[in-house]
């Protein structure tokens, strides 16, 4: 240690020693404690004490510090607290934190953390969502562990702190003389001490910021929007939509881990793919660790499986079975049939019995004649529509007989079963991401789980992204917004290349307008991130053209081929390894970043994120029919924007 920093460390105790002096006396160990806070002041540590201390309310924090490592709501204490009172000092802390505006953006929650601190020699360790350390180990929470607020978002929080409210004072700083701070490439922006500040010169600021260096961590920080959406009072249902990228799915784990605590009990993350739950819980635990074990992350189907399991139901559907079943009845009742003239790919007739006879969960001819089948084409008559009827119960009598139930009956039998006898213990909030892909069944189920109670139910999605035609409305399901819908318009995921490339595809939008509210257009949001490129190539061999162009990236970590087919998927799996690249199947990935390239279908990579992402062309089935090349161009939007930085587009053209 050198003199002139001993001799600073000195000054600084004993100015704290001073103001201390000034107020009701501490014990001497929690004094220790405070003077130990003030002395960090030069490594960034602005430390705010309680006036009630050391009788401060059990609830509420002796002293909060905001610093490098976040913004800490410290207990001093003798005893480790009961969970309520560590639960109820974080979120006093939370709500004077709300929204304070940094260079980088608006503080969230999670940049706050527990620590309750107990004398020398007590037992010490993680206890629910709080950090117990003892007085003499203090640099766990002050020299330990990442760093996530630099210093001008770390006085920015300290100062907000300070005029918000009179129960913490400053010890060893004032709000009022130091400087404030600038970032890097800011001008003249001073005078908001008293935390307040003009709203649409900071987003301006701010934005700028964001184009010149690195993103913010979206942990940590949030757009006025997300942060208001995060926080806002739903007196029921809710939704949000927005263009791919623009931070749907980051505002729905904000938002479970904002309601998991201020409540108790257990809260739902769904969706329809099986992959998206594993990618989201990962993040959520980065992001909201101390409350993980509170929210479950769990694709539709495999809760509905779960559900029916632990009511003795049958819940098993073999995909192989099934698919044994459908080409039994295709053989059957469809190929040479009426259906097969009017449409001889036999997918499409799977899904119209996938989508809308078991989708909407129709029980008769009757219903089916006159059952809505947006984004499906084909205007069938109610009398072709008695063929396909035909179609499916030949369809249900091979499954009947294999003894088998596919997804829908899953689905079905687990609403009914809800109907019958509702959860013994709802949960707290259910939030569904990508909405627009469940069908009609899907969606009232989840509706069941959640039920209509204030902040139950989240529906996160974007029409323009759908894959599937469901043709539901929300009001079929029983779901009534009231005006709970909100959009986000900010893309911080794809780069300007990247937003235009995909701009000039023609994507209807087929969920916003199904409920008349507002649609965005990915073209109308705002790409906060500059640059990127774009390469579409055209020739006779794909694959040493693929090839290359991964060979010459600078850095092939996250980067991902996307397919239309699981076949396509497959050949390209081989064609990687043949060349000698890494090669991770996008199914079983959790979203951790690997040196792999990742290979999937689209379909799989729906919510994910790469850098670079590759889209061979593939053998197509031309077509005529409007809704099919609608469905082409919705999927290949959403291919396109899972790139940041990068996207290579392949057309195979022949000699
Ligand atoms: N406020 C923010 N600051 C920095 N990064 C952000 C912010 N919000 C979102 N991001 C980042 O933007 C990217 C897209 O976010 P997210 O996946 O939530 O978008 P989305 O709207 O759900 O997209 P999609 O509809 O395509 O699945 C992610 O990399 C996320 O980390």
């Amino acid at each position: 240690m050198t003199g002139t920093h001993h001799h600073r460390e000195e000054r600084l105790r004993r100015q704290a020693e001073a103001e201390l002096r000034a107020r009701p006396p501490l014990p001497p160990w929690q004094k220790r404690v405070v003077e130990r806070f003030a002395v960090e002041r030069p490594a960034g540590w602005y430390t705010l004490l309680n006036q009630f201390a050391p009788h401060t309310p059990e609830n509420r924090p002796d002293v909060v510090l905001a610093g490098p490592r976040g913004v800490l709501a410290v207990l001093l204490r003798e005893e480790d607290p009961g969970w309520e009172d560590a639960r109820a000092a974080f979120v006093w802390t939370a709500e004077l934190l709300a929204g304070v505006p940094t260079p980088h953006g608006l503080l969230t929650e999670a940049a706050l953390r527990t620590v309750v601190v107990r004398p020398a020699g007590s037992a010490t360790g993680h206890s629910g969502e709080h950090l117990t350390v003892a007085e003499d180990d203090l640099d766990r929470i002050l020299l330990r562990g990442e760093e996530v607020l630099e210093r001008a978002d770390a006085l920015s929080a300290a100062r907000q702190l300070s005029s918000r409210t009179f129960d913490l004072t400053p010890i060893g700083w004032n709000p009022q003389r130091i400087p404030e701070p600038r970032a890097a490439g800011e001008t003249g922006v001073s005078g908001r001490s008293s935390g307040l500040f003009d709203v649409d010169e900071l987003r301006e600021q701010r934005f700028e910021r964001a184009l010149e260096g690195p993103m913010p961590d979206w942990r940590i920080f949030l757009d006025d929007t997300q942060l208001g959406l995060v926080r806002r009072r739903y007196s029921g249902p809710a939704r949000i939509t927005g263009p791919a990228g623009t931070g749907k799915t980051v505002l729905a784990l904000h938002r479970l881990a904002y309601l998991a605590r201020r409540s108790s009990g257990e809260l739902l993350y769904t969706t329809h793919l099986s992959t998206l739950p594993r990618i989201a819980e990962k993040q959520f635990r980065s992001l909201a660790r101390q409350v993980g074990h509170r929210v479950r992350f769990q694709h539709l189907h495999g809760w509905a499986k779960e559900f029916l399991a632990a009511r003795g139901r049958d819940s098993e559907a073999d995909d192989r079975q099934i698919e044994e079943a459908f080409l039994a009845a295709w053989q059957r009742a469809g190929q040479g049939g009426p259906l097969a003239a009017a449409r001889p790919s036999r997918g499409y007739w799977k899904d119209e019995i996938d989508r809308v006879i078991k989708g909407r969960g129709l029980r008769s001819l009757e219903a089916y004649k006159t059952a809505p089948r947006r984004g499906r084409g084909g205007n069938l008559t109610p009398g072709f529509r008695a063929h396909v009827w035909e179609f499916y119960c030949e369809y249900e009598r091979e499954l009947g007989e294999r003894g088998v139930s596919d997804h829908n009956d899953i689905l079905l039998r687990a609403l009914t079963e809800l109907g019958r006898t509702p959860l013994e213990r709802p949960f707290t909030a259910v939030v569904v991401d990508e909405v627009q892909d469940l069908t009609l069944i899907g969606l009232r189920l989840a509706h069941a789980i959640s039920g209509d109670g204030p902040n139950q139910l989240l529906l996160v999605g974007d029409g323009q992204q759908q894959v599937y035609a469901g043709g539901w409305r929300l009001s079929e399901a029983g779901i009534a917004l009231g005006g709970r819908g909100e959009i986000l318009r900010r893309n911080y995921r794809n780069r300007t290349a990247i937003v235009d490339e995909a701009g000039e595809l023609d994507a209807v939008n087929r969920f916003d307008d199904l409920d008349g509210g507002p649609t965005v257009a990915l073209r109308s949001a705002l790409p906060v991130l500059g640059g990127g490129r774009a390469v579409r190539w055209r020739g006779p061999d794909q694959e040493e053209a693929l090839l290359s162009a991964l060979r010459r990236l600078d850095d092939t970590a996250d980067a991902a081929v996307l397919t239309r087919t699981n076949n396509a998927a497959e050949h390209w799996e081989n064609v990687l390894r043949a060349a000698g690249f890494q090669v991770s199947p996008l199914d079983r990935w959790d979203g951790t970043p690997s040196p792999a390239i990742h290979v999937g279908t689209v379909h799989r990579a729906k919510g994910t994120e790469f850098r670079s992402v590759f889209l061979p062309d593939e053998p197509r089935i031309a077509t005529n029919h409007r809704e099919e090349q609608e469905a082409s161009q919705r999927q290949q939007l959403v291919a396109i924007t899972r790139a940041r930085d990068f996207v290579w587009t392949g057309f195979v053209e022949s000699d």
